[in-house]
């Protein structure tokens, strides 16, 4: 197999090629059409549906106090209509014909109305990959893709939707991981008589995603509510990113921090709360035997990429993250390749895919999810039944935490996720303002049980 012809599909990608499988009953029109523009025209003029979940952002709540429910208002409507000749006059696409399919494949998609999917981008490509599966070579565990730019379209997938009404598999993916909001209830009665244990990723979890990773800051809002938060339950911030680098962000001393995708661990300052006598706090470094190496690669990487407009290198210790989100999309498979030439030289390093970034770490066993593990010995609660854990993330890397929790029966996991997504975890929040809520939810609801203690 020569380097040309190998292509590593990222956790992302491989996401998006399971759902696919999932998916045959489902007919795809836009089938042989390249990934191009009009998709990207297409999803512009459409809006994305307000929500998924019952919760509204304030921008919404306050949309639909404008314009309510004419289902809600009809008694109203019809009385203002009192004594008068009522016309109407109704649109037909969008209006009284859900829109499913594109006008360039009326043909195709007549014959298949009721089972037509207008899928995303990314899942089309997942479903020409899988049918064209043969023909590709294998690499990183036995998932393939045709191109390098390919995979890379596909991380940091946009939102789904581009109608209002939910398709059957958004419907069927909203039932399986229902809003963690909605849920409330149930996921604290689960929990009753448990200890309950937090661990957050970071980006996209308890900050937005923004274009320049040195400017991913949480609100002041988020970071009292994980400051109340961390009163009340152990919490971990367990990131992708060095450990300093999102000390700095979420500056709070009392929890506790796993970087580099939890290769990197590390104790409140002041010792825990929650482990006695442990006054300095633990610190796990896996990986430091790669720090030479990473130095390294990282020098190469920032060498390689420096001619490559908006290619970024970010320097999380432990790993590397390479960012083609600046980088126009006709460059990507340069970023790809200036990677791959400078990884080929490093066997004991591999390569994941995360939201628009590419991720060079070292190739021990060691991921978010054994972080998850280590931090709950840490803390003595590794092999008892009356904990809780939860795991909010919103990447793939998040995934192998979701997993082991899902393996343990230990709680579950939340994915913050705008779209559907294959996944471990049990619930979903669509974005950070959502996992703020969630998160003063439980401040409250712990608060409230330890008044109603007290009491007693
Ligand atoms: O595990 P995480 O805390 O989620 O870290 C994963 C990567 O997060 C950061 O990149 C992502 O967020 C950036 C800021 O919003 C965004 O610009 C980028 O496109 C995203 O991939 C971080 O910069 C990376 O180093 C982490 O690997």
């Amino acid at each position: 197999m020569t380097n040309q012809n190998v292509v590593l599909i990222p956790e992302e990608q491989q996401a998006a090629m399971k759902m696919a499988a999932s998916k045959k009953k489902l007919n795809v029109i836009n089938g042989g059409a390249k990934i191009s523009s009009w998709v990207d025209s297409m999803r512009a003029s459409s809006p994305p549906r307000i929500s998924i979940s019952p919760s509204l952002t304030e921008e919404e709540k306050s949309w639909a106090l404008q314009h309510p429910s004419a289902l809600s208002m009809f008694d109203k409507i019809v009385e203002a209509s009192k004594g008068k000749k009522i016309v109407m006059f109704l649109d037909y696409d969008g209006t009284l014909s859900p829109i499913r399919f594109l006008k360039e494949e009326d043909q195709k998609a007549k014959m298949t109305t009721q089972k037509v999917v207008l899928i995303r981008k990314e899942q089309h490509a997942a479903m020409k990959m899988a049918a064209s599966k043969k023909k590709l070579n294998v690499i990183n565990g036995g998932a393939k893709i045709s191109s390098w730019v390919d995979s890379m379209r596909a991380s940091s997938p946009p939102r789904i939707s581009i109608s209002p009404s939910l398709t059957e598999e958004e419907k069927s993916w909203a039932l399986q991981h229902p809003s963690a909001l909605s849920m409330f209830d149930k996921i604290v009665e689960a929990s009753k008589g448990k200890k309950i244990v937090m661990f957050l990723d970071y980006d996209g979890t308890l900050s937005p995603i923004v274009k320049n990773p040195e400017r991913a800051f949480m609100s002041d809002a988020m970071r009292s509510t994980v400051k109340s938060l961390a009163q009340c339950f152990p919490t971990a911030i367990v990131s992708g990113r060095c450990r300093d680098k999102v000390y700095n962000f979420v500056q709070l001393a009392e929890l506790y921090y796993a970087g580099s995708h939890g290769m990197d661990i590390k104790g409140p300052e002041k010792g825990s709360k929650y482990i006695k006598g442990d006054a300095k706090g633990i610190l796990f470094q896996p990986a430091a035997k790669f720090l030479p190496m990473i130095d390294e690669v990282y020098k190469t990487l920032v060498y390689e990429t420096k001619s490559t407009r908006g290619a970024m290198v970010e320097h999380n210790k432990f790993c590397l993250s390479v960012h083609y989100r600046c980088v126009d999309e006709k460059n990507w498979d340069l970023v790809a390749q200036q990677v791959k030439s400078v990884l080929k030289e490093y066997p004991k390093l591999k390569l994941t895919q995360g939201r628009k970034v590419l991720e060079i770490r070292p190739t021990i066993k060691w991921d978010k999810g054994k972080a998850l593990e280590f931090l709950l010995k840490a803390l003595g609660y590794a092999n008892r039944r009356d904990v809780f854990s939860v795991y909010i993330g919103d990447d793939r890397t998040d995934e192998d935490a979701f997993k082991i929790l899902k393996a343990r029966g230990q709680g579950f996991g939340i994915l913050v996720s705008k779209c559907p997504k294959d996944t471990s975890a049990s619930y979903s929040l669509q974005e950070p303002t959502e996992v703020m809520t969630f998160l003063q939810k439980l401040v409250d609801w712990k608060l409230q049980t330890l008044r109603g203690q007290a009491m007693l």
